[in-house]
């Protein structure tokens, strides 16, 4: 055996980071949104006496739900298991994750006052996310680990909303009415999410997700003025690891979130990735690297609709310069676990 010598680069291999990197890695990668949680009965077993967010401040439990989907679907990442409001629990917020509906914030935050009153995150706050991060370093071996937090105007329209929102609009009516206020509250939240972010990348992930899930609510002109600022600043302070930037029904939207920063662009199931492409390249530039899109609910379908979709995407992905194979949203709770495991199989089976 010839040794490598201590001072060589250790250059990975791990489809999902040469794909982030617009490389073209030996097989498409492959992780879904959610894909810990509901869906898996030994999740259900796990949680079954414990509230959603006591599990993730937990790190042993982190570090066991995390690894559940990799080691029964054998997918190119795991994703830490968390929530978009663990940072706004830990800072000292009153938000509670109630089953079946969501985030819900007991005191709204609707005027400059409670916007004042907003506490920071302190490092240590988010300890045992940063612990479990460790663990499961240790545990994934090749297999790379995600870390994720939610995006400014996402955080936002649970805090203004005080909950879940179809319309977000009391989110939209502070926004206009209130301009100031609101970039008060979306500078909170940045300070707030880049302070998790850095925590969780200086233990060891070793690629983000900024979820910006409702950010399609919004017009490409007012997304450009009050949400891409703080999400530029956000991402901006992540220097180290591959970002990927994500949110539903996005598809105008595509080039804004791009322009904040990020390396990969998550697309959902409304946008054909080819035309996603094509939305997202700029002349002279390397072509864009793209993330997604299958329908969640195809997955409820029989598995021949499932393999044309699977293979659909997997041929559009081609136009991009690399391509991370995902849902268009996460998985939904009904999904039959043993589909996944065969879309995996299918996607590895496929010419990347
Ligand atoms: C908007 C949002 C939230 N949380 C998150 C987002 C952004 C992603 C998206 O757009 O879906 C992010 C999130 N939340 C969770 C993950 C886990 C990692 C993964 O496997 O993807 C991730 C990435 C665990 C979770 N977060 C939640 C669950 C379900 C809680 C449970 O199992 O009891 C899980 C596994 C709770 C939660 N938390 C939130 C919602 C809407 C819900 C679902 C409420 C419900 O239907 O019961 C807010």
């Amino acid at each position: 055996m010839t040794s490598v010598p201590d001072a060589a680069p250790r250059t990975t291999t791990a489809p999902l980071l040469v794909a982030a990197a617009g490389g073209t890695p030996a097989r498409v990668p492959v992780w879904f949104m959610r894909q810990a949680g509901r869906s898996l009965p030994e999740y259900r077993e796990v949680r079954k006496d414990i509230p959603m967010l006591r599990a993730c401040f937990t790190p042993d439990l982190v570090r066991e739900i995390t690894m559940q989907p990799v080691r029964r679907h054998g997918v190119d990442a795991a994703i830490l298991f968390s929530d978009i409001v663990v940072p706004l629990v830990a800072a000292g917020l009153d938000v509670d994750i109630v089953p079946g509906t969501g985030p819900v914030v007991a005191e709204p935050v609707r005027t400059r006052a409670a916007v004042d009153a907003l506490p920071e995150l302190h490092a240590e706050q988010v300890a045992p996310v940063a612990e479990a991060v460790r663990l499961l370093r240790a545990e994934l071996g090749e297999t790379p680990l995600i870390g994720f937090a939610g995006a400014p105007f996402t955080l936002a329209s649970y805090l203004i909303e005080g909950g879940p929102s179809r319309h977000h609009e009391r989110t939209k009516a502070l926004m206009h009415s209130e301009p100031e206020t609101w970039h008060a509250l979306l500078g909170a939240l940045a300070g707030i999410t880049s302070t998790f972010l850095a925590e969780q990348v200086a233990a060891g992930v070793q690629a983000v997700q900024l979820f910006d899930s409702w950010a399609g609510a919004l017009s490409e002109r007012d997304y450009r003025e009050f949400v891409l600022p703080h999400s530029t600043r956000v991402l901006d302070t992540v220097r180290e690891v591959p970002k990927i930037h994500f949110g539903v029904g996005t598809g105008e939207l595509l080039p804004a979130m791009r322009d904040a920063g990020a390396d990969v662009v998550g697309v959902d199931w409304r946008v054909p990735l080819d035309e996603a492409v094509r939305r997202l390249t700029v002349p002279g530039r390397p072509a864009p690297v793209v993330q997604g899109n299958l329908d969640p609910a195809v997955l409820l379908a029989d598995f021949d609709a499932v393999e044309r979709e699977v293979r659909r995407i997997v041929a559009e992905g081609r136009a991009a310069g690399g391509h991370v194979f995902n849902l268009g949203h996460g998985v939904l709770p009904e999904t039959d676990p043993t589909v996944l495991t065969r879309v995996v199989e299918l996607v590895h089976s496929l010419e990347p």
